[in-house]
């Protein structure tokens, strides 16, 4: 990879998922505010996008890590823990209005609703409403989940709108997510260093499983007063209740502050990741579907 080449930015795919639609606004905002260009290559799963990345085959990834029903996203939290180098370069916000799609338009014949387990999850409360009677099936990204309904009158899709369009495939009904603020975080992870920003998100594991052990840890962040936006736990797969912490530091006031924080930090943790500082954009509806009205 060469530095003259243009950017490369990885996402999950196929064309028309939410990733890529994230990928295309940051592209866009890459473009207005620095003139740079960039082209998009699609994975066919989130995993893959953030390897690529971490095997310099691509500059940048833009993946989800949290969204504001179904909470973190487990592939990417995982991944990140998982390979070395990454920095947050940004984050975006976007809003996720989902569509159900179907070739049928009598509810009652709808037997299997496919999709991303995130979209799933984030319409739940909508299936056990209109579509009580489905099996609900998870595919490896919303755009995935199409093919299932091209020839099949018992089956339903959720993805967006700017998908149906584009696979020319009819809109049931939409948005049916549970709330209406639905929106969904991505984060751009690169191998450049990121030092500036609102934020500084973090990871790491405990060396003893034992009473204290995390609080210890966290009494570093309260009394120099640092803010936590975030905190999540995931199995750290090595034994049940072995847990490694990610965490959302804000830093706007106390760059130096959050510095010292680290570094106090290293001494009671067992790893500790550093993925780097941060901005966050937030993009809006009519950003990331300029063709429909
Ligand atoms: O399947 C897609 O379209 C994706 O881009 C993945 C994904 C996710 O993993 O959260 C992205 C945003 C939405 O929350 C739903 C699904």
């Amino acid at each position: 990879m060469s530095l003259d080449m243009p950017l490369v930015i990885a996402h999950l795919g196929p064309q028309g998922t939410y990733s890529e639609a994230a990928a295309l606004a940051y592209a866009n905002w890459l473009k207005q505010t620095q003139n740079l260009s960039a082209s998009l290559r699609s994975y066919p799963s989130i995993t893959q996008a953030i390897k690529a990345t971490a095997m310099a085959e691509t500059h940048l990834a833009v993946v989800p890590v949290e969204n504001s029903i179904e909470g973190g996203v487990t592939a990417t939290l995982d991944s990140l823990w998982q390979l070395d180098g990454l920095n947050i370069q940004k984050a975006l916000v976007l809003p996720i209005l989902n569509a159900c799609l179907s070739k049928t338009s009598d509810f009652s014949l709808i037997q299997k609703v496919y999709s991303h387990p995130q979209a799933l999850g984030q319409c739940q409360g909508w299936l056990d409403q209109y579509l009580p009677q489905a099996q609900l099936i998870p595919t490896r990204s919303t755009v995935d989940a199409l093919q299932h309904i091209s020839s099949d009158l018992q089956a339903a899709a959720i993805a967006s709108r700017w998908a149906a369009q584009l696979y020319n495939l009819p809109v049931l009904a939409c948005p049916i997510n549970d709330h209406a603020d639905n929106c969904t975080k991505f984060w751009v992870v690169g191998l450049a260093s990121s030092q500036q920003g609102t934020h500084t998100s973090i990871a790491f594991s405990l060396p003893v499983n034992a009473p204290g052990a995390l609080l210890k840890a966290l009494q570093i962040f309260a009394s120099q007063n640092i803010n936590l936006s975030r905190i999540e736990s995931r199995p750290s797969k090595r034994s049940l209740g072995d847990y490694v912490f990610f965490a959302d530091l804000e830093v706007d006031a106390s760059p130096s502050k959050v510095q010292q924080a680290l570094e106090d930090l290293k001494g009671c943790t067992e790893t500790l990741k550093i993925f780097g500082s941060y901005a966050t954009l937030q993009i809006s509806e009519s950003e990331i579907t300029p063709k429909l009205e």
